[in-house]
């Protein structure tokens, strides 16, 4: 269950936690019970809906079943791609790309909500984006994924260089899983944002969720172990 106590993207909170990323295509009835097991099975701090192919009453429709979903159990929702249709539709925030227009106006449009912008593997987008107000810089593709063509990767470098210099908390995507993400939590990773390493679980999303939380534990517990 996700624990209200703890942070948000945009706050700082203890360690590292996991950020959901909806499918790329979805049926939103069916989706919302698939979405309510996964967040009822641990500990999800942001759940980003992401319909790159959808219209914008698709759109609205997946909001108006899913916003609630998370909302109701204190875990953001924010809409890909749409500042204005974020807050038109009651999301908590939006999370934009360097080509999904201007993210100063983004950042008036939202208000307190919480803004999300993806800085590749940049450390100059991710200065720009902090300037601006960003509430969380995203960073990737760390590994490879079959969820969508990326033309950037990031370095784990990256991660730990932004921690010791910025207070504004770093998301970590692309291609991560249980198994993998281990070092990008030790870089100092505020959230890890994953697609397939729950909706492709081979038991399920819950199954995916609970793997996540065990190895973000793990890889938190052997970093407190170091020296
Ligand atoms: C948490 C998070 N990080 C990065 C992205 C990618 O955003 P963008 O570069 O705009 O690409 P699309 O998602 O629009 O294909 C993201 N969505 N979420
Ligand atoms: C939406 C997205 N953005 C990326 C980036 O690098 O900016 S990678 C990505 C897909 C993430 O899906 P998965 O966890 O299945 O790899
Ligand atoms: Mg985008």
């Amino acid at each position: 269950m996700a624990r209200s106590n703890e942070s948000r993207p945009g706050e700082s909170g203890p360690g590292c936690r996991l950020y959901l990323v909806t499918p790329p295509a979805l049926e939103p009835a069916r989706f919302a019970e698939d979405l309510a097991r996964a967040l009822d099975a641990g500990d999800v701090a942001c759940v980003q809906l992401r319909l790159k192919d959808a219209d914008e009453d698709a759109v609205r429709r997946a909001c108006d079943a899913l916003r609630p979903v998370a909302q109701s159990r204190d875990v953001a929702f924010l809409l890909n791609d749409r500042a204005d249709l974020a807050v038109e539709t009651g999301c908590d925030g939006a999370h934009l790309g360097q080509e999904d227009g201007d993210h100063e106006a983004a950042r008036q449009l939202l208000g307190q909500g919480i803004l999300g912008i993806t800085c590749h593997g940049s450390r100059h987008l991710a200065m720009k984006a902090g300037e601006l107000g960003a509430d969380y810089v995203a960073f990737g593709a760390f590994f490879p994924t079959s969820t969508k063509t990326v033309e950037h990767h990031a370095e784990v470098e990256l991660l730990q260089w932004w921690g010791e210099v910025m207070e504004v908390p770093a998301v970590a995507i692309g291609g991560i899983t249980a198994a993998n993400c281990a070092p990008l939590v030790r870089a100092g990773a505020d959230f890890l944002a994953v697609v397939g390493a729950v909706w492709n679980h081979p038991e399920g999303p819950a199954a995916g969720v609970r793997g996540m939380n065990a190895a973000i534990a793990a890889a938190q517990a052997e970093g407190a172990a170091q020296p």
